[in-house]
């Protein structure tokens, strides 16, 4: 039996202030980096280590990821980062309130952006500084990959080759791993994992820095899952 850790980055400034995030490089609040610490205590209690983690390539999963790994004085591991596991690319809607965007266009189109897998939120133009292609950190991703706007099931399809051709492999060597990651990228492993449904997806709210242990068997199938407390 294997153990795998997801876990959400801690509360980031826009989380705070009710803002829709995507790739937008935010950092975490105060109170996101206490939560990571406190993950991390929680881990520790729990007798959890770990011989690799995983994050996206932004500050407030790798910071989640060294704030617990120091709890578990285990900064020494080494931690792979992939824009794979970045957040859903909100397109047009990065940076905006929710309640200004909700009192816009309605709950139900605000909903649909948010949680129907299927739904695009309005893109943004490559002349938009929200193009990541404008970023150095981008500059492995082909034309194709660079985002202008993102519905779930995108986030899905471009968070599992990183799933199949690094985390998995690395599980199969018996390797104990931990992925900080984000909302929607987590929310597409876990639809993966757990084979959900798009209705039950869509239901699916992860919280932030609560550390979410899968038990998985030799075919690294669903034994089953909690949060840990
Ligand atoms: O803004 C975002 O990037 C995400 C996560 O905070 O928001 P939502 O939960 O609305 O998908």
């Amino acid at each position: 039996m294997q153990k795998l850790v997801l876990i959400r980055h801690g509360e980031s400034f826009w989380n705070k202030e009710n803002r829709f995030t995507g790739w937008e490089d935010v950092d975490l609040s105060e109170e996101g980096c206490q939560q990571a610490h406190r993950a991390g205590q929680l881990l520790r209690k729990h007798g959890f280590t770990f011989d690799i983690g995983f994050t996206s390539v932004l500050k407030r999963s790798i910071k989640t990821m060294h704030f617990v790994l120091e709890e578990l004085d285990q900064l020494w591991i080494p931690v792979q980062k992939s824009w794979r596991l970045n957040e859903r690319f909100y397109g047009a809607l990065q940076g905006l309130n929710k309640d200004e965007i909700t009192a816009k266009y309605g709950e139900e189109q605000v909903h649909k952006w948010r949680r129907d897998p299927h739904e695009h939120p309005p893109a943004i133009t490559t002349d938009d500084p929200r193009f990541p292609g404008h970023y150095l950190r981008y500059n492995d991703l082909t034309y194709r990959e660079l985002p202008l706007t993102e519905n779930l099931s995108e986030t899905m399809t471009r968070a599992l080759p990183f799933w199949h051709e690094v985390i998995v492999p690395a599980m199969r060597q018996n390797q104990k791993v931990i992925i900080a990651a984000h909302g929607n990228s987590l929310r597409a492993l876990v639809q993966y994992i757990d084979n959900l449904r798009d209705e039950e997806v869509s239901q699916l709210d992860i919280p932030t820095a609560q550390p979410w242990v899968y038990e998985l068997d030799d075919r690294l199938d669903k034994i089953r899952h909690y949060y840990l407390d």
